[in-house]
């Protein structure tokens, strides 16, 4: 029998390497707890947050622009990626802890949609495990990765979505990251004869970042101002002569007339739909124009600087108080008259007949800007299109009613969804409070646009246009 008293001592354990901060990974990891906790908007968070780190001296503009692209791209391909992890764990997600799984979304971001290499992908994500949670977790989030770096995202979209021809919407859904319902959806609004190739290039578009857009308000700023010296700074927009796009990623809050208020961040999908209406033929006065949804107050700035240039006057409405502050800030400074109200477009606060000019940009599902909002797709629901239907009814008929006969009504929607587009347009023509009346073909008011549908409404695309979807159909009141 072995003397006990001459085992020697067993060796203290080796000293735990705690991981230092990785500032970047830490950073991501809090913008993605904020949104799946919080249910915040990822575009609204990271600012902050970088900002803090930044001010902490934490991170460089590279830093930041890499712990964006870990936020955003991990978010927007959740579905997909919650596929791929659903394969390598061996239990529902469901019971996998949502911080945990935030760092397996995280780490299958960098394996599968990064050029971080693998070994670092996977070392990176499982210091930020221990740093954030714990070394147990950091284990499974080991073994986890590990059997996700066997495969790149083509490898693991062939083994977790179904061939096209079995079953095309879950596999465009799982390849190109958005639900089931949207898919279908939007293909049902690119019409009967978009086939696949169509719908890829849409969903395909709403996994890229948008560039930034600027809109040069009329008699305030130019477009040449915006370009900078030598058009150094942005190029010409594509369609709207107010438009000038940061091609090579660019701070808006760095040009001056931005900074002004001349100038603004405005997609020309929204440049497009102030244009049209403000374009739009009119007989008789010209005077009173009306925005009925105006918050946060990007196409109100731009048709008052239009408004202005004719000696017209605009109204801004808008339902919620602190969005009508943003209204205010947005037309401050404005060269001709305007007015900002806080008001319910449905019960207005106005004459009925009172505008030659009306637009209603109503409260939508926003799928036309899924580009913007990493994480919406995964939150909107089917059901909120029921939700928005009568206040779409209520407000163009508002609208309607809010217009002089001959005056011109928008109804504008960032989705391209045809239950909030033109179901609720014919609705309202059909019903008692149509005031008369009629469509106008809004396709002309877009020059040199292409491939607009078949009128008389429009339709834009990311795709196609390089916009967000907006939609826009014109009417003139008659009766
Ligand atoms: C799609 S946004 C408008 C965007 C705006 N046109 C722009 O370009 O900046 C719709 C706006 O309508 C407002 N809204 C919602 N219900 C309303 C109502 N009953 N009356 C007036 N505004 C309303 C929302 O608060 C939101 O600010």
């Amino acid at each position: 029998m072995s003397d006990p008293t001459r085992r020697r001592p067993p060796r203290p354990p080796a000293p735990r390497r705690r991981p230092r901060k990785d500032p970047v990974r830490v950073l991501a990891f809090e913008a993605l707890r904020a949104v799946d906790e919080r249910d915040a908007y990822a575009n609204l968070v990271l600012p902050p947050l970088l900002r803090r780190a930044r001010d902490a001296g934490e991170l460089d503009a590279r830093d930041a622009a890499f712990a964006t692209e870990l936020v955003y791209g991990t978010l927007r391909r959740q579905g997909t990626y919650d596929a791929v992890i659903a394969a390598c764990v061996d239990r529902p997600l469901r019971e996998v802890d949502p911080p945990v799984l935030d760092v397996l979304s995280l780490g299958a971001h960098q394996l599968l949609g990064t050029r971080t290499p693998p070994h670092a992908a996977v070392s990176a994500s499982v210091d930020l495990a221990r740093f954030v949670l714990s070394d147990g977790r950091a284990k499974f989030v080991n073994a986890v990765l590990r059997r996700i770096a066997a495969h790149d995202l083509d490898g693991w979209l062939t083994r977790v979505a179904p061939p096209f021809e079995d079953d095309p919407v879950e596999h465009l859904s799982l390849v190109h990251a958005h639900p089931r319902w949207i898919v279908s959806a939007l293909w049902d609004a690119l019409g009967p004869r978009a086939g696949r190739e169509e719908i890829e290039a849409l969903l395909a578009a709403d996994n890229e970042r948008p560039e930034v857009t600027l809109v040069a308000r009329p008699g305030r700023s130019t477009v040449e101002e915006l370009l900078g010296p030598d058009g150094q700074q942005a190029r010409p927009g594509h369609w709207s002569p107010y438009a000038a796009r940061f091609t090579e990623g660019g701070e808006p809050g760095a040009v001056p007339a931005v900074r002004e208020g001349r100038a603004g961040v405005q997609d020309e999908g929204s440049q497009l739909v102030a244009l049209a209406l403000a374009n739009a033929p009119l007989a008789g006065g010209d005077a009173r124009w009306l925005d009925g949804c105006a918050g946060p107050g990007g196409k109100a700035a731009l048709l008052a600087a239009l408004a202005a240039g004719r000696g017209a006057a605009l109204v801004a409405a808008e339902k919620q108080q602190h969005r009508a502050r943003l209204v205010a800030r947005a037309l401050a400074g404005n060269p001709g008259p305007y007015q900002v109200v806080t008001a319910d477009g449905t019960r207005p606060a106005w004459r009925p007949g009172t505008f030659d000019r009306v637009l209603v940009d109503v409260p939508c599902t926003g799928l036309g800007a899924l580009r913007r909002r990493p994480e919406a797709r995964w939150r909107r629901r089917p059901e909120d299109l029921d939700g928005f239907a009568p206040l779409q009814r209520a407000l163009l008929a508002e609208a309607l009613d809010a217009a002089r006969p001959g005056g011109v009504v928008g109804y504008a929607t960032c989705s391209p969804h045809p239950a909030e587009t033109r179901a609720v347009v014919e609705d309202v023509l059909r019903g008692p409070r149509a005031g008369g009346a009629e469509w106008i073909d809004a396709r002309p008011l877009l020059p040199g646009v292409p491939a607009l549908g078949e009128g008389p409404d429009v339709q834009l695309w990311p795709h196609r246009h390089g916009t967000d979807a907006m939609y826009l159909a014109l009417l003139r009141r008659t009766g």
